[in-house]
């Protein structure tokens, strides 16, 4: 009999997951599975509840929450030998990586994706210590996800980011980088570089609209140094992927890159503060086995 591990965070999103634990528990027996679960506690847990499930041999492990605690459970399958298959619940507030692969919020339509029992090769992003799954970036506005409360997350969902990155405009600042992307080298004044996985990051679905998730290759974007109203224009067209031949923005593939400045520079890590620059920034290709819908198989086969 095949084995599942469910780990999930009781506060993400709205606590909807806990409400429909049963009906998932009773779905994974009809199709099969002996299934166990975990319940997160605090900051860090997903990540050792899933080194447990790769030292108990589970044949596939469940991510319920939001990106963070995807991303936990990613850092705790990274490292092993032995990786079990990942199913994702996105039950959390953003949830950009399952809106990239067509995963639906509706909690059923998620297990039964998982049930269905089809899989993907997927890249996972390294940087330091820390693996990732969807993007990691720096730049203030990039910081800006730390800020946000999480009361304010609840109550308006992504539109909070949206809210607190008007706020934050005005206090904008570029940064002086070194960014060595594949032989390459780029040294000048940047507002934002953002290293992607898939094409959907922060709510723009159309931000890397090139990105492959099993290609080996990260989709790289930098915003060099722009003024407010430059800025604003950028977003405007990011938001319907008209951003890339914008002249301050260099849109590029690469599978490592590096990262350094003389100032002190955050790294978001999948929406999580990841430590402070520099940076090495590695791709892992096809690194972990994905389950996704027909929907995203159809959409990414020509
Ligand atoms: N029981 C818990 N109580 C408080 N925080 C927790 C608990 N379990 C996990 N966490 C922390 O909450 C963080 C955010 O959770 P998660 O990403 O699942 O939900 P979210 O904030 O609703 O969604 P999103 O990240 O998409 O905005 C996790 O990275 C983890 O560190």
């Amino acid at each position: 009999m095949k084995k599942a591990r469910i780990i999930y965070n009781p506060t993400s999103g709205r606590e909807a997951f806990k409400k429909e634990l049963a009906n998932v528990l009773e779905r994974f027996e009809v199709a099969g599975y002996e299934t166990s679960t975990h319940a997160t506690t605090c900051e860090g847990d997903a990540i050792k509840a899933a080194k447990i499930a790769v030292e108990r041999r589970y044949d596939v492990v469940v991510a319920a929450g939001g990106d963070g605690t995807i991303n936990e459970v990613v850092n705790g399958l990274g490292e092993q030998d032995y990786r079990p298959k990942l199913g994702i619940i996105p039950v959390g507030t953003t949830n950009d990586f399952a809106r990239a692969l067509s995963i639906p919020r509706n909690i059923i339509k998620a297990v039964d994706i998982i049930l269905n029992d089809q899989s993907i090769p997927l890249d996972i992003g390294k940087v330091n210590e820390h693996y990732f799954i969807n993007i990691a970036g720096g730049g203030k506005l990039t910081e800006l996800t730390y800020d946000v409360p999480s009361k304010l997350k609840t109550m308006l969902g992504q539109l909070a980011y949206y809210i607190k990155g008007i706020e934050m405009l005005p206090s904008l600042k570029p940064t002086n980088v070194r960014i060595e992307y594949d032989g390459e080298v780029l040294e000048d004044d940047i507002m934002l570089f953002l290293i992607s996985n898939t094409n959907s990051v922060g709510g723009f679905e159309k931000l890397a609209p090139t990105a492959k998730l099993d290609d080996g290759y990260f989709d790289v974007i930098i915003l060099k140094k722009t003024n407010l109203a430059e800025f604003i224009r950028v977003a405007t067209l990011a938001l319907r992927g008209a951003h890339l031949d914008h002249k301050n923005v260099i849109y590029t593939k690469a599978r490592h890159i590096k990262v350094e400045t003389d100032e002190k520079m955050q790294l978001n890590i999948d929406g999580e503060f990841g430590g402070l620059l520099p940076g090495e920034f590695i791709n892992l290709k096809q690194h972990v086995e994905l389950f996704v819908p027909d929907e995203f198989v159809k959409k990414n086969d020509c």
